[in-house]
């Protein structure tokens, strides 16, 4: 799949939206990829993530546990570890703090790949390494559909992506005056209160 392949999925799931949106980072920007459109769809699910899988193989070679940051992740997360015929677990937040929970352990000497859906300014990746860290296995890298980063995030382990696009985003107290003109939402999960 090319990169271009890749965006015509989420364009034609409806998953490239135009707005004012505020970002997990905090960041305000005026395009948000709602990924959860295209994992409404398994049979679009499955030809990103297999794309994927191919990546990370080519990579990182083999993989015995994909994890994932909830919630965004664990789809995407599942659906490439099907491709590579590995385990797929994932960390949630538990007062504000990825761990590992519900009992899911890594074993020594595991190969470890992280599985994100989109990544922005890393924030979230690097929390969800940070939590591996504090498990056996051995992280091999990170990997994910898009970086909207332009490859600028940097995680401190290498990062694969299907696609790699620049796309502007606003510290809340330096928006541009059209951005600011628009109600902001905010799609993603983090610090949604149960
Ligand atoms: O690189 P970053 O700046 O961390 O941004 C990317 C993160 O933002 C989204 O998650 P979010 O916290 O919005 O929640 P979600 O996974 O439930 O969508 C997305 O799933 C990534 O995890
Ligand atoms: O940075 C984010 O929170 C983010 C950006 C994006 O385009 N899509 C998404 O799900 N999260
Ligand atoms: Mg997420």
């Amino acid at each position: 799949m090319t990169p271009n392949d890749v965006l015509d999925e989420f364009r034609s799931a409806g998953a490239l939206l135009e707005g004012h949106f505020i970002l997990s980072s905090g960041l305000h920007s005026p395009v948000f990829l709602q990924k959860m459109f295209v994992f409404q769809d398994p049979a679009r699910t499955e030809r990103v993530c297999r794309a994927l899988a191919e990546k990370i193989r080519g990579t990182f070679g083999p993989v015995d546990y994909v994890v994932s940051p909830a919630v965004g992740g664990i789809v995407p997360g599942y659906e490439t570890a099907r491709h590579l015929g590995c385990k797929a677990i994932f960390v949630e937040r538990e007062n504000g703090v990825f761990v590992l929970r519900r009992g899911f352990t890594i074993p020594e000497g595991a190969r470890v790949v992280m599985v994100e859906d989109i990544v922005t300014t890393g924030l979230s990746s690097r929390e969800c390494l940070a939590a591996l860290r504090e498990h056996p296995g051995t992280i091999l890298g990170a990997a994910c559909l898009i970086d909207r980063s332009g490859g600028k995030a940097d995680l401190g382990v290498p990062l694969v992506s299907l696609v790699q696009l620049d796309i502007p985003a606003y510290a809340p107290d330096q928006l541009p005056p059209e951005l600011a003109a628009l109600p902001a939402v905010k799609p993603g999960s983090r610090s949604l209160k149960s």
